[in-house]
């Protein structure tokens, strides 16, 4: 897909940089035209018109920024589409403030946190693909590569220079396409870990910057997310790469009145840029001349960013330009270089490979079902289909054809050699005609055993009433109950519904669904069924939940079918809670659903782990938010000391003590922060392992409450029969607290920008 460079302006709001002197009574000399989106800029001869793709201007937000710039092409990064957005202005102009953000507010997060956001919410709502996010963090200064992510994650001890970050080194194949080596790739699995990553990157960017006696400036800073991604269970995989590309200033030498390490370091950035602006002008007329040669190779900057410039990717670029007077004529270059940028078409492809260890895998697969095909056959050619399985290996041919019928995710039936294949062929025919009412036909050559079909028939109809129970059980569009149903009313709600409340989603009252009075319904009294439960075989999952003071029942030879075990459990509900029924109405159940709820609750039988494990939630929950607290705090101790450091460095242009000392406190502050934040994943993962628990518990007892309320029913109609037509309002949000406290706790997470 060919695209020109998308080309968009920033206007940084005059006097918001404070290293730049700024009278706000000077006359703006420039003017913007939203309609047309042109940039005028009054020139010191004339005056110069800029179109562009967009303008913000200088009240835009970095929502807006980040909504317009990057939030479109978010989309194409996860099709598998490489993807660049690169800044380009002078010095102060707010390059890093767009691309990093600002050290304020949350709101004034940048580009690439915002970025991170959007990727894992797409992420989590994909169910189709699996994703791996990789993150680097690379900076080019005075022609040198540095991995700013190197020995990142580690407790920051001493003053780190550049000397000890990792070097990289760029590699070009001879299909002319470029390798970075040495340069890290952080895995990041969670928001949390890749915006922890991206802080570790900034922080080693700063305090290396100001080690080499400089401001951000001087260095270009590229982050880099990695996406790996391919469809569940395809060996397919496709790679892509958003890069977020800060560049060094772009002013001219002599209007910065640098000298010594500055200048000389000033003169390697316009070198690069200048290198940059040739590629450029060179990518241009090669839109007329393919023959053109490109001199990516001039500069680490361009050969990094080739791909990026006239490539297979999809470009913006952000020119950043300041106002105030004395900046037009850097702003006028700036916007002249956007032009000669926005005419450059790049060529973009989805980059789509295969993944040769997932091929392996899946040919192996391949082949172990071939070769077993080809024992098959070869068993089939001089059998005859004739011989005999014994009754063990019949028995054994059914379950798993019953097992395959049952079981609809199952792609293939497995039953061994040739002969067995013919059986199961057989018998499944002989299910069909069954369940037809057709003509039986044997599964051997014998005549059909009569006890069989009799056992499978029996089987039949115990799922059908199974299934009509479940049904039942979990609401839905079954039809309405019928009038003589009524008197085994009971609340039926749907699941889904039940998370935390007994209402309908719509908040009104709903009619309730009635379990339907079927052939295997007792019809006994609850209590001589809770003496059929003394036969119930409780080893069914359901069967497990049930506490261990019900006196398990003395195994019986006889097996029950899967509806009687189920029956059998529906009585045996009274034991789940031990609410005496003789003290309780048929309209108490009706009318005080809420106080009765609370009772069932108090005397659940699993009540005091629930209570146990809200407590360990709630106290988990402070201590979660005590440590988010304290991470912001630190974070904001941080961001102070950063732009204090950089104001100092600017001011006094080389480093004295005074710096040294900011720095080390800040390196002692950015310890402090990571342990913290370790401490937070760590109570993060016993919070979920406990939720996870709780949820569990707290779903078992709602479907506890609907079998033991059943119960009542049944138990209370036998001594006072009612109809119990409405569902009154529900017992409300049971867990309502806790809620709060996981609402606040996300909102301080949110706020902490993790
Ligand atoms: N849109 C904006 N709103 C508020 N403040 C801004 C904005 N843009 C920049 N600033 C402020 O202006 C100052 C300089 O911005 P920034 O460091 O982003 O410039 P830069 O172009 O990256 O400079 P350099 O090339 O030196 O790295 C910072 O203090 C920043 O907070």
């Amino acid at each position: 897909m060919s695209n020109t460079i998308k080309i968009q302006l920033r206007v940084r709001p005059p006097g918001a940089n404070p290293a730049m002197q700024f009278d706000p009574n000077e006359k703006p000399l420039y003017n913007i035209d939203y309609n047309d989106e042109v940039m005028q800029l009054v020139g010191a001869n004339q005056n110069y018109n800029f179109k562009f793709n967009h303008i913000f201007d200088a009240k835009s937000t970095q929502e807006e920024v980040y909504d317009h710039l990057v939030k479109p092409m978010m989309g194409d990064f996860l099709a598998g589409f490489n993807c660049c957005v690169f800044c380009y202005g002078q010095t102060g102009s707010g390059k890093t403030y767009t691309q990093t953000g600002g050290n304020g507010s949350y709101n004034d997060r940048g580009l690439m946190p915002r970025a991170l956001e959007q990727l894992f919410q797409q992420i989590e709502l994909s169910k189709d693909r699996n994703f791996d996010v990789y993150l680097s963090y690379a900076q080019i200064l005075n022609e040198g590569g540095f991995d700013l992510l190197s020995q990142s994650g580690q407790p920051v001890s001493g003053q780190r220079t550049h000397e000890q970050l990792a070097r990289i080194q760029l590699l070009e194949s001879e299909a002319n396409v470029i390798r970075v080596r040495n340069l890290s790739a952080f895995p990041a699995t969670s928001v949390e870990e890749a915006l922890n990553v991206l802080w570790n990157g900034d922080m080693n960017r700063l305090v290396t910057a100001t080690s080499q006696n400089q401001s951000s400036t001087r260095s270009h800073c590229i982050f880099t997310i990695n996406l790996h991604s391919r469809p569940n269970g395809s060996e397919v995989i496709r790679k892509s790469k958003f890069h977020f590309v800060d560049l060094a200033g772009s002013e001219r030498v002599s209007q910065t009145g640098s000298e010594g390490l500055i200048l000389s370091q000033a003169r390697y950035i316009n070198v690069s840029l200048f290198h940059l602006e040739t590629v450029i002008q060179a990518l241009a007329r090669a839109q007329k001349d393919p023959s053109m040669h490109v001199p990516y190779r001039n500069s680490l900057m361009t050969l990094y960013l080739k791909d990026s410039l006239g490539g297979n990717c999809k470009t913006a670029m952000l020119a950043t330009v300041a106002v105030e007077q004395k900046n037009i004529p850097e702003s006028i270059s700036t916007c002249q270089f956007a032009m000669q940028v926005g005419s450059i078409s790049n060529l973009a492809t989805i980059n789509e490979e295969i993944d040769p260890k997932l091929l392996i895998q899946k040919l192996k697969q391949e082949n172990k079902l071939l070769k077993e095909e080809l024992k098959l056959l070869k068993e089939g050619e001089g059998a005859n289909c004739q011989k005999d399985l014994s009754p063990e290996e019949e028995e054994d041919v059914k379950q798993k054809v019953r097992e395959f019928l049952a079981d609809t995710q199952k792609q293939t039936l497995d039953v061994g050699s040739w002969f067995r294949l013919q059986f199961a062929i057989r018998y499944m025919r002989q299910l069909y005609n069954d369940k037809q009412g057709g003509p039986s036909s044997p599964t051997t050559a014998q005549p059909l055993d009569e006890n069989e079909l009799t056992r499978l028939k029996k089987i039949l109809q115990q799922r059908d009433a199974e299934i009509d129970i479940l049904t039942q059980m979990v609401g839905g569009d079954q039809p309405k109950p019928q009038p003589h149903q009524a008197k085994h009313a009971g609340p039926m709600y749907d699941y889904d519904n039940i998370d935390t409340t007994y209402e309908s989603q719509n908040g009104s009252t709903r009619e309730l669904k009635f379990v339907p009075e079927s052939e295997s319904t007792p019809k006994s009294r609850p209590q001589s069924a809770s003496k059929q439960q003394q036969t119930a075989i409780l080893d069914r999952p359901v069967a497990q939940n049930v506490p261990d003071s019900v006196p398990r029942p003395p195994v019986k030879e006889k097996k029950l079918s899967e509806a009687e075990q189920y029956l059998n459990i529906l009585s045996s509900a009274g034991n789940i809670c031990k609410i005496d029924l003789s003290k309780l109405s048929l309209n108490q159940l009706k009318n005080e659903e809420q106080v009765i709820f609370a009772q069932f609750q108090s005397k659940y039988y699993n009540a005091e782990r629930l209570n146990s494990d809200k407590e360990t939630l709630q106290t988990l929950y402070k201590d979660a938010k005590l440590q988010a607290n304290s991470i912001i705090q630190l974070k904001s101790q941080a961001e102070k000391m950063k732009t204090e450091l950089l104001q100092l460095v600017q001011k006094l242009g080389s480093e004295t003590e005074e710096t040294d000392f900011i720095k080390e406190q800040l390196q002692k502050v950015n310890s402090e922060y990571q342990l913290k934040v370790r401490a937070l994943k760590e109570t993060q993962v016993q919070l979920k392992s406990v939720e996870a628990d709780l949820n569990v518990n707290k779903d078992k007892m709602k479907k506890d409450f609907i079998r033991w309320y059943q119960y009542a029913v049944q138990y209370l109609q036998n001594q006072q029969p009612a109809k119990i037509e409405t569902h009154k309002k529900g017992a409300g949000s049971i867990d309502q607290e806790i809620d709060d406290e996981i609402q606040a706790f996300y909102n301080l997470k949110k706020k902490a920008g993790m």
